[in-house]
Order: structure tokens, then sequence, then C-alpha cells
């Protein structure tokens, strides 16, 4: 089956003062119609920049400097702007963290989103303000009619970021690219707009890249995961296999700093030592220095493998099944 979506070996540098920050550095990803993939990793470790690179949307001093982005068969770094412009908003949309990054402060969100539906589509205004109506009813706002006549800060956080999914639902997109949105928001919020969003691609068949440094939120959304470290994807599988079974010392750190299902006071393990600076990584693994498993080996760079089927892993020291038992008793 054709992917949905196929990034191959995709690179997107900062040419910066103080040197290349190779914030993507040969990422290679698949989404299936449908699928829902959750990107993890800490603060820094290329994530938006990934999301924002399939978006076209990097600027100077960042560009992609190699790789293939191939949507739907058609390769969007060869199409530059042009193939983007036609796809963005419609085909592909996106969450960010801040809904004011979607939301016009000055303009009415009914404005706002009938504008949204008349940039791709030549309908009437009339037609495209039931759309609007009925995106509001999906996200689960209520008096739709009555919120459509409001400003964006009539809104709460909360309420907002709904508003903002809405309009990434209005052309009924094929992949949604969702930057950490619900990161601001509270626990019960979070969770209503998770639960939202997923029945929501279910019931569309879109696509949903779910991008987050917090494994507990992905945990019970993605089919699958990929987690980044230092612009590189260092572990990939199906969501519950990897929470179950972490392959990379770096996943198993992530899992073991999560709180989400711990006796309440119990201790959390912090991973050792700092995210690398992007400018001075280390040579070989770059997770080497902060990794208890590290030793000698680990000076050549390892490469993404498969280590277990559908199970990929960039690491010349992983855990597997009989480790994790032991280790665990
Ligand atoms: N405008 C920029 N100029 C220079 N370097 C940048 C710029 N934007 C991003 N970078 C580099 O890319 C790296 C990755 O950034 P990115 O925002 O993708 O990280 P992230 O994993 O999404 O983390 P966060 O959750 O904090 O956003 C940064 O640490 C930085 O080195």
């Amino acid at each position: 089956m054709t992917a949905l979506l196929q990034v191959t070996d995709l690179k997107t540098h900062f040419f910066t003062r103080d040197g290349v920050a190779k914030a993507v550095d040969g990422v290679s990803l698949r989404l299936d119609k449908g699928e829902i993939l959750g990107l993890v990793g800490e603060s820094g470790s290329g994530k938006s920049v990934t999301g924002f690179s399939l978006l076209g949307l990097v600027d100077p001093p960042g560009r992609v400097v190699s790789g293939e982005i191939a949507f739907a068969g058609i390769d969007l770094v060869k199409g530059g702007e042009k193939a983007m412009r036609g796809l963005r908003g419609k085909r592909i949309a996106m969450i960010f963290q801040d809904p004011m990054m979607t939301l016009n402060p000055v303009l009415r969100v009914d404005t706002q989103m009938i504008e949204t539906v008349q940039a791709h589509e030549k309908v009437s205004r009339a037609t495209a303000r039931e759309r609007a109506r009925q995106a509001l009813v999906q996200v689960g706002i209520s008096a739709p009619d009555e919120r459509l006549e409001s400003y964006p800060h009539q809104f709460s956080g909360g309420m907002r970021q709904r508003v903002a999914i809405a309009i990434a639902l209005l052309h009924k997109p094929d992949l949604i690219i969702a930057d950490e949105p619900t990161t601001a928001l509270d626990v019960t919020i979070q969770a209503q707009i998770l639960a939202e969003v997923q029945k929501l691609c279910a019931e569309t068949g879109t696509a949903l890249i779910w991008i987050t440094h917090d494994l507990a939120v992905v945990s019970g959304l993605a089919d699958r995961l990929a987690v980044m470290y230092a612009g590189r994807i260092v572990e990939e599988g199906p969501t519950a296999e990897i929470i179950a079974n972490p392959i990379h010392p770096y996943t198993r750190g992530l899992i073991a700093s999560v709180p989400h299902g711990k006796p309440h006071g119990s201790m959390l393990e912090q991973i050792k030592g700092m995210t690398p600076s992007l400018l001075n990584l280390p040579r070989g693994c770059t997770f080497a220095p902060r990794c208890p498993r590290a030793d000698a080996a680990c000076a050549q760079e390892p490469a993404l493998e498969e280590k277990a089927p559908g199970r990929l892993a960039r690491c010349v020291h992983p855990h597997g099944p009989a480790q994790m038992e032991a280790s665990l008793s």
C-alpha cells in the first residue's frame, strides 16, 4: 500500500552565526491513512522543526537541505512552496501549542472560519458559515451560533484550542500535524481534547502526527511512536510495545520519568545530564554521555535498525525482553 506520507532521510539545518545546528538530521517516517503517530522527545530534539519541515514552514536561517517528503505521491521538497501552498490548510493542517498562531485576535470567529473555507473552496458565505458551525459542534463547543459571533479573547484557553482544532478540521484534511496543542491546558481539558481528536480522526480517516515531550499524553492516543533525540529518530514502533518494552535506553529513561500510573509519592527517575547542544554533538552515539549502558562500542555512530519485528532502534546495547524482566525484578 502506498503510504499517505513517506519522509525519507529528511535534513533540516539552521545556519547560525555560531555554526550549523542539524535540528533534523536524517529523519525517515511513514504514515498510512488514518494512522496516529506520536513524535516524542525532550525539548530541543527537533520535533517541531520536523513538523514545520513537513509543511514547508521553516524560516531562515533554517532550511530543508535534503531528503524527500512524499505526500499522497507528491514530492513536497521538489515541488517547493507551490506544491505546499495547494495542500497546506486543506489536505495537511497544523495545530499549534498556542492557538493564537491560528487565530486572528481582531476578527470574529465566524469571519476567520468562513475565510478559511472560502480560501480553498468556491462556496457561498452561508454554506461556509454552516460548515464552520458544524466544525464547532464536532469539537464539543455548545451554543455554536453564539460562539461564532465571539472574538478569540472571549474564549477560555481550552475553548480557543478547540476553535483552532475546528479550523484545522474544516477541510477534512488527510493529515493533521499537532504540535503540543494541549500542553498549556489542565489535565482534564487535555484528556477531553485528546479523546475528541482521536474520535474525529477515526471518523474522518484523518492521519495525525502528535508532537509532544510528554509520553503519557500520546501513550493512549498514538498507534505508533517515533522517539527523537538530537535531531534523529532513536526508536520507532507500535506504542503499546514500546511502552511495555522500550528498546533504546533513552526511551526507557523517558518512560521511567513519567508519573502516569505510578503510586502517588513514588520516586521518578530522571535521565541524567542535559540534552546536548546541536552545535557541539558528541561523536558516535549522541546519547552515550547520558546512557547507563554506554561503553567503547558507542564511539561508532549506530544505525537505526530493526531489532525485533516492526521495532526499530538506534543502539548497539539495546534492551531486550529478557534484560527488561531481569532489571525489573
Ligand atoms: N530559528 C532557529 N534558529 C536557530 N536554531 C533553531 C531555530 N529553530 C530551531 N532551532 C534549532 O533546532 C533545535 C530543535 O528545535 P525544535 O523546536 O524542533 O525542538 P523540539 O523538540 O520541538 O522542542 P520544543 O518542545 O522545546 O519545541 C533547537 O534546539 C535549535 O537548536
